[in-house]
């Protein structure tokens, strides 16, 4: 149980809450009506949870309704133990959460230390805290010696370390990453998953992605997802253990993801 006493919200009484994000029936529709999240029931606390799921599951719409970009159309969802439906709180809730998009837009002719401390900036760091901030956060993500160098002198998968960094700028208690490791290389993706790990002892890092060996190296905590539906939530072993030999896979982990994906009435047919 946390007691979080936020400055600067208008309801500044104190709350308290057992997990950062609490889904109750959460419903989110998108385009021209498409119920993408469907009736979801989830709470996440501190910890590293893998998000996983096939292409459509709704695992993008999903982290743009945690980081209260899209609104629910039914259900309820908590930040905080705060209703995201009372949008009074929503520029408090920001600054507490980390959010790296599948795309993320930035100017080309920012130097990394430039682009990363415009979004602290943009996140309300005070002032004489952004400087530290910014180095920590370069720093994390390995790019230190790159940190005056223009984004469009940067590769593709270095531009993606930059999306961590301006997410974790903030220490955020709430990291929402949209497939952060595409693009990186294998020595990369070695040390983002060292980060993850250390990211979530202390807060609540969502990270959706295919990459189930990502899971397995990072994660406290699968939430397998298809259809906007939960189909899973449970520890790596737990869904390794769910597999047979006659599924398809490379790995347990991978064979514990098709049993579960073929026991759920979605996730059939071919692709
Ligand atoms: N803006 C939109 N307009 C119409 N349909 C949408 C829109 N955004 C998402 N969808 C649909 O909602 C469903 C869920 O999409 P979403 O991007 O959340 O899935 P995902 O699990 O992140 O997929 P992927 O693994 O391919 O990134 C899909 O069927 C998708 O086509």
């Amino acid at each position: 149980m946390r007691t979080t006493t936020p400055s600067g919200m208008s309801d500044t009484a104190p709350r308290t809450y057992a997990h950062e994000i609490h889904a109750t029936g959460l419903t989110v529709r998108v385009g021209r009506g498409r119920v993408a999240v469907d009736g979801l029931d989830l709470s996440l606390g501190t910890g590293t949870h893998g998000l996983l799921g096939p292409n459509g599951a709704g695992k993008t719409t999903l982290i743009r309704a945690l980081a209260t970009v899209l609104h629910p159309t039914g259900g309820d969802l908590e930040l905080f133990g705060h209703s995201v439906r009372d949008r009074s709180h929503h520029r408090e809730l920001r600054r507490r959460i980390g959010y790296l998009p599948q795309e993320f837009g930035y100017y080309k002719r920012f130097t990394v230390r430039e682009f990363v401390t415009y979004m602290a900036w943009l996140k309300e760091l005070p002032d004489r805290d952004i400087p530290g901030a910014v180095q920590r956060a370069v720093e994390r993500v390995g790019l230190a010696d790159r940190a005056d160098d223009r984004l469009k002198s940067l590769s593709g998968g270095m531009v993606r370390r930059v999306g961590i960094a301006q997410a974790v700028v903030n220490d955020p208690a709430v990291l929402l990453l949209d497939e952060p490791t595409v693009g990186l290389d294998p020595a990369q993706r070695l040390q983002f998953r060292a980060l993850l790990q250390e990211l979530g002892r202390e807060s609540c890092v969502v990270v959706s992605t295919h990459l189930v060996e990502d899971v397995a190296a990072a994660c406290t905590d699968v939430v397998l997802f298809d259809q906007g539906r939960l189909v899973f939530q449970g520890t790596p072993d737990a869904l390794a253990s769910a597999g047979t030999p006659d599924q398809p896979g490379d790995s347990p982990l991978e064979r514990g993801y098709s049993a579960l994906l073929s026991n759920s009435d979605q996730g059939k047919g071919s692709w």
